[in-house]
This record gives C-alpha cells, sequence and structure tokens, in this order.
C-alpha cells in the first residue's frame, strides 16, 4: 500500500455562531471567532489517497488528475467564498475546521476513480491548527 499526498489551498470568510445559543453564549464560547466577528484564514489542504502502484506507469494515481478533481469538486466552491452563506454543503453546519474536514471528504470521495481510496483529508486553518478526518 502506497500514500499519495497532495497540497491545495485556498482562502475563506466565516464566523463561528451557533444560531440557537444567546450573543453571549457564543461569546463564551467562540471568543473573537464569534457573532458578527467574519474573519478569513488560508487554509492548506492535504488529500491523501491510498492504493496499489501500477506497474506500466509507477503511478498510485495521476496527481495532476488529483488535482484537477480536487479542484473542480472543493475547491471552486470554497475558493474567496463566505463558508457560513456562500457554500452550499456548509449549510446548517458550524464552520469549524472539523466540519470542513468532514464535508471536503463528502464532496471528494465519489468523484475517486475506484481503485484509489481516500485515506486523509488534512486540514490547516492556520499555521498552528489543523485537523486530520480518515472517514470514520
Ligand atoms: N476545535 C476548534 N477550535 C477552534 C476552531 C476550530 O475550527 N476548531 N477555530 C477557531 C477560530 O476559527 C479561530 O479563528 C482560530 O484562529 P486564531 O485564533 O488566529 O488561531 P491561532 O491559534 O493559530 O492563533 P494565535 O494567534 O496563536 O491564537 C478557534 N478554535
Amino acid at each position: 500500500m502506497v500514500y499519495l499526498t497532495r497540497l491545495e489551498h485556498f482562502n475563506a470568510a466565516h464566523k463561528l455562531y451557533n444560531p440557537n445559543w444567546s450573543l453571549e453564549k457564543n461569546e463564551a464560547m467562540f471568543g473573537k471567532c464569534a457573532n458578527e466577528n467574519w474573519h478569513g484564514h488560508n487554509y492548506d489542504l492535504f488529500v491523501t489517497i491510498k492504493g496499489q502502484v501500477n506497474e506500466d506507469t509507477g503511478f498510485l494515481f495521476d496527481v495532476k488528475k488529483l488535482s484537477e478533481l480536487i479542484k473542480i469538486h472543493v475547491l471552486e466552491k470554497l475558493d474567496h467564498k463566505n463558508l457560513n452563506m456562500d457554500v452550499d454543503f456548509m449549510q446548517g453546519k458550524m464552520c469549524s475546521t472539523e466540519n470542513l474536514a468532514k464535508a471536503i471528504w463528502q464532496q471528494l470521495q465519489p468523484h475517486l476513480p475506484a481503485e484509489v481510496l481516500l485515506h486523509c483529508i488534512k486540514l490547516y486553518e492556520t499555521p498552528r491548527i489543523y485537523v486530520e478526518y480518515f472517514g470514520e
């Protein structure tokens, strides 16, 4: 089994706000990210796939094709967007790094060829905060 990773990048805005809570409770939980405090992040997205190496190509999967799939199914929906307002697959969800990583998996996984398994979505919200999601 070989693991292959492609790093992509996008910028997006969000706020952390639970509409079922008071402003005070949101502020207490989410601090400077809460309520009307819209702010942006430079996200780094690591997509890791796994599988067997093809003897003819030496590739698990052409990483340029992987990049293209990520662009079409993930980045075009997220880059320079407001996660809370513009992104259909984040509607009704808290726009945390955890939920975004899980949603990216759900967006991408159905578009990978059968012989390629998605192993991990690793998403950096800041250089010091990241989430890894393994699809479970
Ligand atoms: N479990 C989670 N906790 C937090 C998340 C998250 O997605 N999951 N997100 C945030 C905020 O989005 C916040 O904007 C993080 O940015 P920041 O405070 O700038 O984070 P850093 O720790 O990298 O910056 P410092 O300056 O070092 O504090 C908060 N929590």
